[in-house]
């Protein structure tokens, strides 16, 4: 028999309880030093333009904001404004969906993640759900059934322009550091990338309770969609720097794997979400990954890093969370 959930949703305090007890109330924000300056916002009109000056600028500011900052904002990405908004809608109405039906349905509840279970202590929980669709899910037709059609039909839109984005963005990364492939990454892949919805209920539990622990993202590199709301944080210079809503831009952010591939020079940097008192919080995040049986061996030599698979970067990173309630990443493949 389904068990029922009387409380909010999702159930957090009542199936963590031994996390949201009242003496656990209060949460450690050990590190809680606010830096002032915003990651780099950049125009992508010039990359597409026939100004070879403008588009060489354009490309610089890329890899100059992936090696200092790891994380920044772009404009005129192609992505319009419209097909987001309708993502929004389609994503706001899956969430809806009560409790017991997104953790019982069989195809909803193999890409619903929600809370931490591993979490032994509030500073490892997550105060969030989120849905995550292998692109491969997405397109398949029989995956989705009727009632998630108008999900599927703008979802696939979604993950295919993030694609092409996160593609070219890559492929400038690559380039900058002397790959001549055609397509980087080799074999980036359908049933590894993903498309993650997330979805951050208002908190009133605690005041500045993680909507998404500090993480960083285990692939090449991942295109957020943020609401009006606010609450992402990345630390640049040991210091957390707010990462404010801007209503025309997509974020992008570096993952492990460049970090690993790029030897260091591009940088995998820390970020979280903290969930708002007042109100839900909505993204979407693309993230590009290559296959799993793919060799992310360092492109310069002597490489700080042994070389691995993505596929045992993956396994390391969920038996870290599993055994420690956090993942560890990339230094577990230091040499
Ligand atoms: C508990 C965790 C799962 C996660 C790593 C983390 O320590 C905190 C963030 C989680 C996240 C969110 C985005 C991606 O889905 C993910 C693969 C990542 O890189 O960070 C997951 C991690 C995971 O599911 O293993
Ligand atoms: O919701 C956000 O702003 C960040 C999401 C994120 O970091 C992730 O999904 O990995
Ligand atoms: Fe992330």
């Amino acid at each position: 028999m389904p068990t029922t959930y009387s409380e909010s949703d999702p159930p957090f305090t009542e199936c963590f309880s031994a996390i949201f007890s009242e003496s656990r109330k209060i949460h450690n924000h050990e590190d809680e030093v606010l830096g002032e300056s915003e990651p780099p916002l950049i125009d992508l009109e010039n990359l597409k333009g026939k100004n070879e000056k403008e588009r060489q600028a354009c490309i610089e500011a890329i890899t100059k904001a992936s090696l200092q900052w790891g994380f920044f904002q772009v404009v005129n990405h192609g992505i319009s404004h419209e097909l987001l908004a309708q993502m929004r809608r389609e994503q706001k109405k899956i969430f809806e969906i009560p409790f017991e039906k997104k953790v019982n349905s069989r195809f909803l509840n193999d890409c619903y993640r929600w809370g931490t279970p591993t979490a032994t202590s509030l500073e490892q929980f997550s105060w969030s759900e989120a849905f995550q669709f292998p692109i491969e899910t997405i397109s398949g037709e029989d995956c989705f059934s009727r009632e998630f059609s108008s999900l599927r039909e703008v979802m696939e839109k979604v993950a295919n322009a993030m694609s092409e984005l996160a593609g070219i963005l890559a492929k400038i990364l690559a380039e900058n550091l002397g790959y001549r492939g055609h397509n980087f990454p080799e074999n980036s892949n359908k049933n590894t990338c993903f498309l993650r919805l997330n979805h951050y209920p208002k908190c009133t539990f605690s005041p500045k309770t993680f909507g998404l622990t500090p993480h960083t993202d285990s692939d090449f590199l991942t295109i957020l969609h943020q609401d009006e709301v606010g609450g992402l944080h990345m630390k640049k210079d040991f210091k957390w720097v707010a990462v404010k809503p801007n209503p025309n831009a997509l974020i992008v952010n570096i993952g492990d794997l460049f970090q690993g591939w790029s030897n260091d020079i591009y940088k995998s940097v820390i970020h979280k979400v903290v969930a708002s008192e007042k109100v839900d919080r909505y993204s979407i995040a693309y993230f590009l990954c290559p296959s799993y049986e793919s060799i992310i061996g360092s492109c310069k030599e002597p490489s700080l890093y042994k070389t691995f698979t993505f596929g045992e970067y993956k396994n390391q990173v969920q038996s870290d969370v599993k055994e420690n309630g956090q993942k560890v990443g990339l230094s577990r493949f230091l040499r």
